[in-house]
């Protein structure tokens, strides 16, 4: 098993019966694996007791399951890893549905800093939406004949980089049924807005130590911006991020619907922006979105358009 892929699964199982003792053994239940697990993998359940019903025949429990693998316990799997729900997955596939009549196929595009989550947070977005998926990075790189980001910078300068960045959007603002997870400095030029007003544009802000925790935890040699030679990686880049963001908060601003972590959390009521999973929060975006597009039909519809 992957040490990325889910560890803990939480699912419902319809129990097709009303004995308790079923309940504790849970035989009738059914679990599906998700992720293809090929090798030897140790499960252990815990049925979480549902209160006896005189006349159900269909009841339903809810099981926690922790996997282990290669003796490695679930609690060191767990490292680097979502908890993205079963039920997560399902609710955004539904909301996925909602919202379809009212995006028209519009294209979304993600703002925010850097490691902001626009890459992961905007696969499971477009997943579920069944949205072709593209980062505005990568379409650069395919376009200067696949030179990576930080040789873009450093061989032809950043100015290069920004047309290029441009030269993208342009293309991609034509396109429909589009997910575009735009790079972190995309926001600052007013001709990328004319762009991505063609969509709907969602910004993913995220406190700036989040950000600088992820970045630290990745390295920076992908992020030209913040690449520096020796010292104190954290400092530095907290320094940095905090600067860029003084320097970018009012063109975030610009977005259609802004999706703050902070809200989220405190919303969900989660300690901390970290208990965030990203499908979590691609279902935030997906609620945000409507609300939008609603508000928006219900003005076009008032003015008779
Ligand atoms: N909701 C989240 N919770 C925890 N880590 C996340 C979350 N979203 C993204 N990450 C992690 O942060 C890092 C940067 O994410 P990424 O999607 O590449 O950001 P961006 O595309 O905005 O630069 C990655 O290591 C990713 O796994
Ligand atoms: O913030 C920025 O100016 C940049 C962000 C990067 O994209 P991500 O936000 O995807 O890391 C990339 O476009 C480039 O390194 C510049």
């Amino acid at each position: 098993m992957e040490a990325q892929a889910v560890q803990v699964l939480r699912y419902s199982a319809t129990l097709h019966s009303n004995n308790p003792k079923l309940e504790k053994t849970g035989t009738n239940g059914s679990l599906r694996m998700f992720g293809g697990f090929k090798k030897q993998l140790f499960v252990s359940s815990k049925l979480q007791s549902a209160k006896p019903s005189a006349n159900i025949r269909r009841r339903t429990a809810s099981l926690v399951v922790a996997c282990s693998h290669n003796n490695i316990p679930a609690s060191a799997l767990e490292y680097g890893s979502f908890h993205s729900s079963v039920e997560e997955k399902l609710i955004l596939k539904i909301k996925s549905q909602e919202i379809e009549p009212y995006l028209s196929g519009r294209c979304i595009y993600l703002v925010g800093m850097m490691a902001s989550g626009k890459t992961t947070v905007g696969r499971i977005l477009s997943e579920a939406l069944s949205y072709s998926f593209y980062d505005s990075d990568a379409l650069v790189v395919k376009e200067v004949g696949g030179i990576s980001v930080t040789d873009i910078f450093k061989h032809y300068g950043e100015p290069f980089f920004r047309n290029k960045e441009t030269e993208v959007l342009q293309k991609v603002s034509i396109m429909h049924r589009h997910l575009i997870s735009t790079g972190g400095g995309a926001v600052v030029r007013p001709i990328n807005w004319k762009y991505m007003q063609q969509g709907i544009s969602v910004w993913l802000d995220v406190p700036v130590e989040v950000l600088t925790q992820r970045i630290t935890a990745e390295g920076t040699d992908s992020r030209p911006l913040l690449h520096y030679e020796g010292g104190d990686a954290y400092t530095k880049t907290i320094t940095h991020l905090s600067s860029l963001f003084e320097e970018r908060s009012e063109a975030y601003a610009n977005a259609n619907v802004k999706v703050s972590l902070e809200n989220m959390a405190a919303k969900l009521g989660r300690r901390d922006v970290l208990d965030l999973s990203p499908t979590a929060i691609a279902m935030e975006c997906q609620c945000i979105s409507q609300a939008l597009e609603q508000i928006k039909g219900f003005l076009i519809g008032e003015d008779g358009f």
